[in-house]
C-alpha cells in the first residue's frame, strides 16, 4: 500500500538561515492550503505519522480538522537532521573547514556536532521497516515530514541505506506542503 511523504508548508525564517530540526512556526495560510490539498488525496482510514516540530504538527491538526476518519501519531524519528551548533546560523557565515570536513566524510560526520548522515538515515529506515507491514496489509501510511527525510525516504525505497559522498545525495526533493507517493 501506498506511503505519501509530505513536506510542511513554508517555514517563517529569513532566507539563507541553516535550519533543520530547528522548531520554526509555519506560515498558517500556507498550511491551511496544504492541508486543504492533502485532505482531497489521501485515503480512507491512512494512518499518518507526524514530526514533532511545530511546523509539520500544525499541517497535521488542519487536517484532523478536515479528516477525522485518519489517525495521528507522533513520531519523533521524523524530525529533520540536527545541525547542533549550526541551527539558526546563516550559511554564508558556517566556515568553509566545518563543510569541508563535512565533505571529506559525508556519512559519518557529526556536522555541527549533533548529528551523522548515518545516525539520521537510521531513525528514518526503523520508521520506514515499521511502517511495512501495515503497509503490506493495506494500510496506506502518511508521514508528515520534512525535505530531508523525504531524500532519505527515496533512497531507502530504492533499497539504499547507506550514502558515502555527499555528491550521492538526492538533489530533489518535494516543495513546502507537497509530497512523494511511493507506491507498494
Ligand atoms: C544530509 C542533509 C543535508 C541537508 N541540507 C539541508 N537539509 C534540510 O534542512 C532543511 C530543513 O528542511 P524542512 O524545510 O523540510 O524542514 C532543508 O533545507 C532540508 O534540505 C538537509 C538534510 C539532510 C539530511
Amino acid at each position: 500500500m501506498t506511503l505519501w511523504v509530505v513536506r510542511h508548508a513554508q517555514p517563517r525564517v529569513a532566507p539563507g538561515l541553516c535550519y533543520g530540526a530547528l522548531d520554526l512556526p509555519a506560515e498558517p495560510e500556507a498550511t491551511a492550503h496544504a492541508a486543504q490539498a492533502l485532505a482531497q488525496e489521501l485515503p480512507q482510514g491512512a494512518e499518518v505519522h507526524v514530526s514533532v516540530l511545530q511546523r509539520c504538527k500544525l499541517l497535521a491538526q488542519h487536517l484532523r480538522g478536515l479528516r477525522p476518519d485518519l489517525t495521528f501519531k507522533p513520531e519523533p524519528r521524523l524530525v529533520e537532521m540536527h545541525f547542533g551548533l549550526f541551527e539558526g546560523v546563516a550559511w554564508a557565515d558556517i566556515a568553509q573547514d566545518a563543510m569541508d570536513a563535512w565533505t571529506a566524510d559525508f556519512w559519518a560526520h557529526r556536522f555541527g556536532g549533533q548529528e551523522s548522515v548515518a545516525e539520521f538515515m537510521a531513525r528514518v529506515a526503523q520508521v520506514w521497516d515499521a511502517c511495512l507491514p501495515a503497509r503490506a496489509a493495506g494500510q496506506a501510511q502518511v508521514w508528515i515530514t520534512h525535505a530531508g527525510v523525504a531524500r532519505a525516504a527515496s533512497l531507502l525505497a530504492q533499497g539504499q541505506r547507506t550514502v558515502l559522498y555527499a555528491g550521492d545525495w538526492p538533489r530533489e526533493g518535494p516543495a513546502f506542503g507537497q509530497w512523494l507517493r511511493f507506491l507498494p
